[in-house]
């Protein structure tokens, strides 16, 4: 694939998954990340809070950046059991994820609370990659595009820019399901995606600002997700926790 604009991003959220042991894939990772990937792609690996300091203080020097999987709106506080945005970036990372279907659906996550969260990173130096998707319920009653606008709208906050913000489409029916959508049904909700974030943050900025898809990417479907106009790279979900499926994956930028 030629130079993309903007530089595609491939991003691995671990979820619940990685012990201290995992360090070690995360140096296959590094050492599988050739000079000829870093120049077309940055890799991401977000793992448990508990990995975030180990993995960002093993990337020094690797350019694989470090993110978390979430982040408390507050800067500290009672808040027992949560982790802030400053905390994750005292340890190193660089980015964190707000707003995945998986806290929307467990934590009962709302809009409003993304865009709080996704303040809090903007205001510790973090980038915030906001996730958006609809159920299969939701597709099946034909608001797939309705439903991402509102969470959109709701979820970026005020402050955001190319800088500070990646947008990921994530159909919650396509995640850990081996589903995806066809490219065309892909490309029309990026496409949506892009000229809404037009309208909030103005055409230069929003033309910068990376959008992943998410949902069952995986090194034998990436390359048919990654040319779909607009998708700038992919959030990866179970694929990211082996260093040949990840790297697999970045291939597809190849
Ligand atoms: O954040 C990642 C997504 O939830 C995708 O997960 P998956 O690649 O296992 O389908």
């Amino acid at each position: 694939m030629s130079n993309s604009f903007p530089r595609p991003l491939v991003a691995g959220n671990w979820k619940m998954n990685g012990l201290r042991a995992s360090h070690e894939e995360l140096i296959k990772m590094q050492k599988g990340y050739s000079a000829e990937l870093k120049g077309k792609v940055d890799l991401l690996i977000c793992p448990p809070a508990t990995l975030v300091h180990a993995f960002a203080h093993a990337n020094l020097g690797s350019r694989i950046g470090t993110g978390a999987q979430d982040c408390h709106a507050q800067q500290s506080g009672a808040y027992t059991g949560e982790i802030s945005a400053e905390m994750l970036a005292d340890c190193g990372a660089s980015y964190v994820i707000v707003g995945h279907s998986e806290r929307r659906q467990y934590q009962k996550e709302k809009d409003a609370d993304v865009a709080e969260k996704a303040t809090a990173a903007h205001q510790n130096g973090l980038i915030a990659i906001v996730c958006v998707g609809e159920t299969q319920q939701e597709r099946e009653a034909g608001r797939t595009l309705a439903v991402v606008r509102k969470q959109l709208k709701g979820s970026i906050p005020a402050g955001s820019s190319a800088d500070n913000l990646v947008v990921a489409y994530e159909p919650v029916w396509a995640i850990g399901t081996g589903l995806t959508p066809t490219a065309k049904d892909v490309e029309e909700v990026h496409a949506l995606i892009r000229s809404d974030l037009r309208r909030i943050l103005g055409k230069v900025e929003a033309d910068k600002v990376r959008i992943l898809y998410g949902g069952s990417v995986k090194p034998s479907n990436a390359k048919e997700l990654m040319s779909v106009p607009n998708v700038n790279g992919a959030l990866v979900g179970g694929a990211s926790l082996k260093a040949d499926d990840f790297l697999g994956i970045a291939t597809a930028y190849l």
